[in-house]
């Protein structure tokens, strides 16, 4: 059993990231889709999206509902959103049949461009309604059947807690609990409460029990592992605890693993998994990125604030020239 150690950030950053080639085209550098967005919610999937892209992912998809819609795209222009997702609300008039026409739908809508994206991210902002997310769960099994990767954050993780056989022995899936989500995932598969105390044995134990997925578990110090490898990551960030942080958190996994993978084709491929490797980049960025922006904006600091700061937090570890 190997144990825990604090991992080099910033020289996985400096690893993984690409350099900016003239001869490289659109998408090579990443493209992502985040499957979230709902009444309730639309600063979630927005705020894993555009991190996506302010990383330096080349296109950042997000499929919601239709309401979310016109509110996500109205935030940018970067983003190339499809009102796709369907709540209950909108099908309850219907017959059980024209709920599944309604539902092949809307994987079809998903299907049509699963292979093109280098990962998902399932979860921010998606809600918890049962029609959505049974048509999630499938998407899940689409993206398995394409290897597509994908991280789990958020109401993809009240999905998967419920139903592990969506994310289990998928060695591409990340899921990125906070303190409640992860709770619920220890109680649900181990059967018990969280240990602090033997906090980086429970978090293999979790991994391992679940098939060797990758688990991010965000607190004070992000704990990474994969049922074989326990890492940490533990820079210092912000005090500011503001709501989104988990999302850029998200988006960012997704755009580091896609470069990761990329990596497994070269000369020199790095003995960590691209899921392990993605997961330490985006929390050493994040937690740099958090850092600047509350040296600038201090108890006023937002999460839009520390999107900023990402490309500067970026350039400082590696530049792009
Ligand atoms: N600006 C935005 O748009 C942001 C949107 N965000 C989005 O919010 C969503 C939830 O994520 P979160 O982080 O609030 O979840 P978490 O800490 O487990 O819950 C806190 C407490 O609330 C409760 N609860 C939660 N959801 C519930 C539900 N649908 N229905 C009923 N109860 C619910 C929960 O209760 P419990 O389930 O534990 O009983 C717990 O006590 C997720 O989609 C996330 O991406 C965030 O990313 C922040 C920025
Ligand atoms: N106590 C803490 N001290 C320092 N950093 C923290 C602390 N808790 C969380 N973080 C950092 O903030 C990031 C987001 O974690 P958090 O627990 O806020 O996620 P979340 O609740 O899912 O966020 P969101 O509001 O986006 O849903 C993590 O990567 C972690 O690095
Ligand atoms: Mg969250």
């Amino acid at each position: 059993m190997s144990s825990t150690s604090e991992a080099d950030a910033e020289s996985i950053l400096r690893t993984v990231t690409p350099s900016l080639d003239p001869k490289r085209h659109k998408g090579q550098a990443g493209k992502i889709a985040v499957i979230g967005g709902c009444r309730e919610y639309t600063g979630a999937p927005y705020f894993a999206a555009i991190s996506a892209l302010k990383i330096g992912a080349d296109l950042s998809h997000v499929f919601c509902t239709k309401d979310a819609a016109p509110v996500i795209k109205s935030y940018s222009p970067e983003l190339i959103v499809h009102p796709v997702l369907e709540e209950s609300y909108s099908i309850s008039q219907l017959s059980e049949e024209d709920q599944r026409t309604v539902q092949d739908k809307v994987l079809g809508e998903v299907d049509k461009w699963m292979e093109r994206f280098d990962c998902l991210v399932i979860g921010p902002g998606l809600g918890r309604d049962p029609f959505l997310l049974e048509c999630v769960s499938k998407i899940m099994l689409l993206a398995k059947k394409s290897n597509v990767p994908f991280v789990v954050d958020g109401d993809g993780l009240f999905l998967v807690t419920n139903s592990i056989d969506l994310v289990n022995s998928y060695p591409l899936a990340v899921l990125t609990p906070n303190v409640n989500e992860y709770k619920r995932l220890v109680q649900k598969v181990l059967n018990c409460e969280v240990d602090e105390q033997n906090a980086e044995d429970q978090l293999r134990s979790l991994a391992k029990q679940i098939g060797g997925v990758t688990i991010l578990r965000k607190g004070k110090s992000d704990l990474i592992s994969n049922g074989e490898t326990v890492k940490s990551v533990s820079i210092y960030g912000s005090p500011r605890r503001c709501g989104g942080q988990g999302d850029i958190l998200s988006g960012s996994v997704a755009v580091f693993l896609s470069w990761a993978q990329q990596l497994r084709s070269g000369p020199e491929s790095p003995s960590e998994t691209p899921a392990i490797l993605g997961c330490i980049a985006a929390s050493g960025l994040l937690r740099k990125a958090a850092s600047l922006a509350f040296t600038k904006h201090k108890r006023s600091t937002l999460t839009s604030d520390i999107i900023e700061c990402l490309g500067k937090s970026l350039e400082d570890i590696c530049p792009a020239s």
